[in-house]
């Protein structure tokens, strides 16, 4: 495969202007920093603005900061997922985050701010305090520390809207529309773009070309690994692999994603007529390695694999099928044969223009530590076994 037979890219990202999905990712950056973000937002018409920090990481420098920027009288607000404000006795309706406000500044700091956060953390009592719904601006934040793969929870002051810019410029800060981080996951795919492409035989398919795709913003590359030379004006056998670095390189047996890659990769080469592994940057799910990490620890103590993600404040599943759908077309192809046992695989695949023709079977046996991450998956996920 050549750069030259790619389909020409067209810029479909028409949600968010390239400088948009540049801001979003050095955000990103910023709030894996500890560092202060600006977010505005509409809430019935009406701007709201919030300076952000991350409750992960949250230093107690950062978060006095942050209180300097608050308005006299202005406490700042931890927002938390709506399952962490029912652990720490909070009985809530359906939002799926809510804020936090201490009654009392002095009973708040950076350490408490944490433990409220992180549901691994044990927190003695919360202090008194009032909660309340988040604002767009700030759903928008939790949004962003989504993107940064850190724990969905942020602590926030208002900020007048007509101070905004007066404030990214005194303290050098980004200011963030919420439609443009909402806006950020489909412009990034839109924007992926094909950088490098080399043979590299593997064990179980000699014939093997990588080709590596990068979003516009600089984000993690996406790979398509493309066996032997498959046909364009057929079907085209593919596997959507997700990332996962403790079953893919060090053996883990949690999961069956080690054997799914391999054997993907092997039934394609055997095959005879070549295809397609798109392997995607979309690590625990899409909640990043160090939070399927704290799912992990949290299925240790009872939870399955889905609650555990919603316990973090995370979706069960976050990951978005709109760059294996770009890389698809970019690669010349428009209709798959789909090696899964999961329907959400195929139907995200559609929803981005790509027709599914059938869905291939994708099982192998469990290992003698993935029975319940496996009976979970078909039980609760519907995965096709
Ligand atoms: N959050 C979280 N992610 C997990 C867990 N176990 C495995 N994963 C991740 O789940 C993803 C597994 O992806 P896939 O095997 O591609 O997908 P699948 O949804 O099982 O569907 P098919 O294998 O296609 O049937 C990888 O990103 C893993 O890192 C877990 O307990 N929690
Ligand atoms: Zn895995």
């Amino acid at each position: 495969m050549t750069q030259s037979s790619a389909a020409p890219a067209q810029n479909n990202s028409n949600l968010t202007p390239a400088t948009d999905l540049v801001t979003v990712s050095r955000a990103v950056a910023d709030l894996r920093r500890g560092e202060i973000v600006l977010v505005q937002g509409h809430d019935n018409g009406e701007a709201h603005s919030v300076a952000v920090i991350a409750a992960e990481p949250l230093s107690q420098i950062g978060f006095d900061r942050l209180c300097d920027i608050a308005r006299e009288g202005e406490a700042p607000a931890i927002v938390i997922p709506r399952v962490r404000a029912k652990s720490l006795g909070r009985a809530c309706k359906n939002d799926p985050f809510i804020a936090f406000v201490s009654a009392d500044r002095s009973g708040i700091n950076a350490d408490r701010l944490g433990e409220i956060a992180n549901p691994l953390l044990d927190l003695d009592a919360l202090p008194k305090g009032d909660w309340r719904p988040v604002s767009m601006a700030e759903s928008a934040a939790i949004r962003l520390a989504k993107l940064a793969r850190l724990l969905p929870a942020v602590v926030t002051v208002p900020v007048a809207p007509d101070q905004l810019e007066n404030l990214a410029r005194a303290q050098n800060l980004l200011v963030l529309q919420s439609e443009s981080i909402n806006g950020y996951e489909n412009a990034s795919a839109a924007s992926l773009r094909e950088v490098s492409q080399a043979r590299v035989p593997l064990e179980n398919a000699e014939n093997a070309t990588v080709i590596a795709f990068r979003p516009e913003d600089g984000g993690q590359e996406h790979l398509a690994i493309v066996i032997d030379e498959p046909a364009k004006d057929k079907p085209v056998l593919i596997r959507l692999h997700s990332e996962c670095f403790t079953g893919d390189l060090i053996g883990s047996l949690r999961c069956d994603c080690g054997p799914q890659l391999r054997g993907a990769i092997s039934e394609i080469s055997r095959g005879g007529q070549g295809g397609i592994v798109l392997y995607l940057r979309q690590e625990g799910r899409g909640i990043g390695l160090v939070n399927k990490l704290r799912a992990y620890a949290l299925q240790d103590r009872g939870f399955d694999t889905l609650d555990a993600n919603e316990e973090l404040g995370f979706d069960a599943d976050e990951r978005v099928y709109r760059p294996a759908a770009e890389m698809l077309r970019q690669l010349g192809f428009e209709t798959v044969r789909l090696l899964t046992n999961n329907p959400e695989k195929m139907s995200g695949l559609e929803s981005w223009g790509v027709k599914v023709s059938e869905r291939v079977p994708h099982k192998f046996p469990s290992n003698g530590h993935n029975e319940f991450y496996l009976q979970t998956k078909k039980e609760r996920a519907g995965h096709l076994f």
